[in-house]
């Protein structure tokens, strides 16, 4: 099938996906991964399912960010990011797509998206995971003091980002903001999206970085390529 059709059928899946589970009325456990995913990649993926079955969630949902406060200068159209995320994804039926920050056309703040979500899953206890990374940078986001008190946060050690420095960093938020956070070790994969826009720039292979229906839209729509920055 073309990759065109393949996005427009995995798009009409995983929208019978959420109305389904819109409607259903008991009390879940929704883990969010949110994302730039320029592009989703295999270490997003296995952290999102590993921290899945740790912690016996119903669904993931993977939502990517629309116009991100910290990263403005993202060259990646947002609906590319996306069709990426939902072919990546299409294949765990625990794992659903959101669009809810692309479609938003100011800037997109987890706040909103927390509340947004608390709102429409009224009966969900809902758990952000970040990796360690993004965990340590938590007080530069709008309005952390009531992030905390809308979701579980799960924070992923991460390869690269010293798991020592960023467990002090957990337990002082833990303490001034009585924040719940769980900190997990992943088995690790030392991927990023940087590497992978890189190894694209330079013409190299990205095979078994992302998976196969990723690499093949993303060659298709000439993503990333050589001379692009
Ligand atoms: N290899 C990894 N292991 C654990 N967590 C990860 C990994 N890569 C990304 N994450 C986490 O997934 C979330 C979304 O990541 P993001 O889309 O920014 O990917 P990235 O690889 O960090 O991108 P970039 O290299 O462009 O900064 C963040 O919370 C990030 O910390
Ligand atoms: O709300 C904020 O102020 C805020 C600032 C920085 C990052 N975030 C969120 O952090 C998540 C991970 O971001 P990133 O850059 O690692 O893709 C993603 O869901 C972003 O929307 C949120």
């Amino acid at each position: 099938m073309k990759i065109d059709n393949l996005v427009i059928m995995e798009e009409k899946e995983n929208n019978k996906k959420l109305d389904e589970f819109k409607n259903n009325n008991s009390k879940m456990k929704i883990g969010i991964l949110g994302g730039t995913f320029d592009p989703i990649h295999y270490a997003h993926l296995a952290t999102a399912e590993f921290i899945r079955d740790k912690y016996s969630l119903d669904k993931i949902f993977f939502i990517p960010t629309g116009n991100p406060p910290h990263k403005l200068g993202i060259k990646t159209d947002k609906y590319d990011r996306y069709n990426m995320v939902l072919l990546a994804t299409s294949s765990n039926k625990n794992f659903l797509v959101s669009n809810v920050e692309i479609e938003r056309n100011e800037r997109t703040y987890t706040i909103d998206t927390l509340k947004y979500l608390k709102k429409t899953y009224k009966n969900a206890e809902i758990y952000f995971i970040t990796g360690a990374d993004a965990i340590c940078d938590i007080e530069k986001w709008k309005d952390v003091e009531s992030i905390f008190d809308l979701a579980t946060f799960i924070a992923a050690a991460r390869p690269g980002i010293n798991q020592l420095v960023a467990q002090e960093k957990i337990e002082q938020l833990i303490k001034k903001y009585k924040a719940n956070i769980i900190s997990v070790y992943v088995p690790s994969l030392d991927i990023s999206s940087t590497y992978i826009r890189e190894q694209l720039k330079d013409g190299r292979s990205v095979r078994y970085l992302v998976p196969e229906t990723v690499e093949n839209y993303l060659y298709k729509n000439k993503l990333y390529e050589q001379g692009d920055e």
